[in-house]
């Protein structure tokens, strides 16, 4: 997968080189490229802002460096996914939420950019010319407000990228996980046995693993309904009945 961000901080998504995102870059699973908007700016002070229109506080990002730097996105991903455009996603306050299953259909894309505003946001013509051309998602990673896309996009890159085949090294570790399949995560526990007087579920030591599947499953569901009875409300009955038979 071809991902290209844009931002005027590039050095805010440097993490990416970190860890298993790093690893699947090394391994060519991602092929990141992360572009810095005053590249497209042609004042000498590199300008990517400016005052909004009906006034107000704050200031707006001006549309033609975000217009250059997108074409530039485009002509170049295009050269190396050999055509196409890229799905264009814009995190932004006012957005869809982003969630696990836009995570899962954003990482079947094999080329996603990703535009990270500032200020008061971006003109709204880019998004309006942007759809022109390519698909346009502009996604919130939750229901509070950032000072820029920067921290989205690593959450976003990280959440779709470890969902490409191999970034993840156990598959398996992908199931059961919070949200794979409308359940929270179960509780995990690793030496020592006992720690500071705290001792491990009898059942993980049990070796029956049927008994532990059932566990695990228990848990998962009681904390569901613990901390989430929301997601419990949504879950489809007849998979819950699947899960108990699988089990
Ligand atoms: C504060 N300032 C004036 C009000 C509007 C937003 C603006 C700041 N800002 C500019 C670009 C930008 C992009 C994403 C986000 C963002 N906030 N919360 C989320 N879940 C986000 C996502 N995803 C915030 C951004």
């Amino acid at each position: 997968m071809r991902l290209d961000v844009v931002s005027i901080f590039p050095d805010y998504l440097a993490p990416l080189d970190l860890s298993l995102i790093g690893k699947a870059r090394r391994e060519g699973l991602v092929d990141l490229h992360v572009h810095d908007l005053r590249d497209f700016t042609h004042d000498r002070h590199r300008t990517v802002d400016d005052t909004p229109y009906g006034g107000g506080a704050g200031m707006v990002m001006r549309p033609e460096p975000w217009g250059e730097a997108l074409d530039h996105v485009v002509a170049a991903g295009a050269a190396a996914v050999g055509g196409g455009v890229p799905h264009l996603v814009v995190p932004g306050p006012g957005g869809r939420p982003f969630t696990q299953e836009l995570a899962r259909e954003l990482a079947q894309q094999p080329w996603l950019a990703f535009a990270c505003g500032r200020y008061e946001g971006i003109d709204e013509r880019v998004y309006d010319e942007a759809r022109e051309h390519m698909p346009v998602s502009v996604l919130s990673l939750g229901d509070y407000v950032l000072n820029g896309g920067e921290v989205a996009v690593l959450a976003m890159v990280e959440a779709i990228a470890r969902l490409i085949p191999g970034v993840i090294g156990n598959a398996e570790s992908l199931v059961e996980e919070s949200h794979e399949d409308g359940l929270l995560e179960y509780p995990v526990y690793t030496k020592p046995p006992v720690w500071r007087g705290r001792g491990i579920p009898e059942v993980l030591l049990s070796g029956h693993h049927g008994q532990i599947a059932r566990w695990r499953r228990d848990e998962r569901l009681r904390r569901t309904a613990q901390r989430r009875p929301d997601m419990l409300a949504a879950l489809d009955p007849a998979a819950l009945d699947e899960r108990d038979r699988a089990v």
